[in-house]
């Protein structure tokens, strides 16, 4: 095996001709690195390498040579040095930043050959991991959704069922779950996939604004109106209509969603025609809507028209086993913008950011972890550099009450899954009669059809 390794020789010193002798002899293939040699024909070699430097007598400039070199290289590295060597400080930051291990000398071969093999062993677990994240990334590619955890496949596979028929979905979640990319994902999966999707966020436009953002207008159809305008709705013609925030919609224009909805038929602002639409309405909210119903802030009529079919998008929190993937996804999809030296999470982050509540869920997720990776001056990324206060984690420690709630949930969705939704058998299962399951999913948001 030993024959197969390649190692990087970086600087040159009498000291180690030797030592490194010995390692020819015992087939490892040595590779010195000369002068102005570039790095990128040795990069599109995927064979596997490790590095050896010789730190003795280094100058500050030939130390930013080499640390420059090793930042760009991707293997690891072993260090050779004399004692006085260990009294700089830049060579002390740069075994402990980007080396594997260091021996002093004189170097005794079998222990220099031990490190080489450490150091192979660590370059096959960075190609394995390498691999493992492209190909958790093609796996999860086709929606660029990420999750691994039970919920998460419940998502999915709602996502596909109700991709494949034509009614209006009501996806409810916190904020920053993935609603929009929820609906992108029913969209891209239905059979108007070839069609536009559009979205539009109904709380952020001003009441008056909205009916012509949706609807569209005549020229002259108002102050200011000087050309037609086609509104999202006819602009989404043939595709889908992603409407957010659904329950900030004035009331009016509710009424006017209703009638479309109904007729499928729309008319501009200030405009007399009919226009036939063909569009798939999904609908968000991170609201109770059932609520806004009772309060007479929403039309019940227009509530049950559009909530056909429900998707409920877990909050963060409520599938933590992802966190630590996200976070990687999200490293790796940011990683052109990070510096050279940034390698990932230190153990501690990753603790933190699994105690974390996400109050964002994995909008701030992101923010965190681009933060982060600005932010970090070491080689991986630590607690602080999240931003994430340990006073806040402890705060947000599970309460029993929520640790049941959550528990309750989990039991529910897992009988009716494993019993394709029918309620009888999930009871049965459960040891809870038919009224409490019925009141455990309307408790809990579980739709039945999402879960047949
Ligand atoms: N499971 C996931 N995998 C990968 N990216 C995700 C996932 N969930 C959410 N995201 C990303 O998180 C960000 C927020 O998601 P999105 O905009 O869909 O949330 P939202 O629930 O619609 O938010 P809001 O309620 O504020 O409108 C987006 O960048 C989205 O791509």
């Amino acid at each position: 095996m030993a024959s197969l390794a390649r190692v990087l020789l970086l600087g040159e010193s009498c000291n180690y001709h030797e030592p490194v002798r010995e390692l020819k002899k015992k087939g490892w293939a040595i590779e010195p690195v000369k002068e102005g040699h570039g790095l990128n024909a040795k990069e599109s070699d995927p064979s596997l390498r490790v590095g050896l430097v010789i730190l003795d007598r280094c100058t500050m400039e030939t130390l930013g040579h080499i640390e420059a070199f090793m930042l760009k290289s991707q293997h690891p590295w072993v260090g050779l040095l004399d004692e006085e060597a260990l009294e700089v400080a830049g060579i002390r930051r740069l075994l402990l930043d980007l080396c594997q291990g260091f021996l002093c000398h004189p170097v005794d071969p079998p222990c220099l050959e031990l490190l080489l093999h450490n150091a192979l062993a660590v370059a096959r677990l960075q190609q394995q991991e390498s691999e493992y994240q492209i190909r958790t990334e093609a796996e999860s590619g086709e929606y660029e959704m990420v999750g691994t955890t039970p919920v998460m496949w419940q998502l999915f596979k709602t996502i596909r069922k109700v991709a494949a028929v034509d009614a209006t979905v009501f996806i409810h979640g916190e904020s920053g779950t993935g609603k929009e990319l929820t609906a992108q994902a029913i969209h891209e999966r239905s059979a108007r996939a070839s069609g536009p999707f559009h979205a539009v966020n109904c709380g952020a436009l001003p009441d008056n604004l909205i009916q012509s953002e949706l609807f569209g207008h005549e020229k002259g159809a108002f102050t200011g109106a000087a050309q037609r305008k086609v509104g999202r709705i006819e602009a989404a013609d043939g595709g889908t209509l992603f409407l957010d925030e659904i329950g900030d919609l004035p009331l009016e224009l509710q009424v006017n969603l209703l009638r479309f909805l109904e007729t499928r038929r729309i008319q501009r602002v200030g405009g007399l025609e009919e226009i036939a639409v063909d569009v798939r309405i999904l609908a968000a909210t991170h609201v109770d809507l059932g609520r806004a119903v009772k309060e007479g802030r929403f039309r019940e009529d227009l509530y049950h028209r559009l909530n056909v079919l429900q998707i409920e998008v877990p909050a963060l929190r409520d599938h933590s086993e992802d966190i630590e993937i996200l976070a990687r996804f999200f490293f790796q999809r940011f990683s052109h913008e990070k510096p050279v030296c940034l390698k990932g999470f230190s153990k501690e982050a990753l603790t933190v950011m699994r105690q974390y509540h996400w109050p964002g869920n994995v909008r701030e997720l992101i923010n965190r972890v681009r933060r982060a990776m600005v932010m970090c001056e070491n080689r991986l990324i630590q607690p602080e550099d999240l931003g994430i206060e340990r006073r806040r984690i402890q705060r947000h420690v599970m309460t029993l009450e929520e640790a049941r709630e959550r528990a309750e949930k989990h039991a529910l969705i897992a009988a009716l899954g494993r019993n394709k939704a029918r309620i009888n058998s999930a009871a049965s299962e459960l040891g809870v009669s038919r009224v409490t399951i019925y009141r455990l999913m309307e408790k809990h948001g579980v739709c039945r059809e999402s879960l047949a």
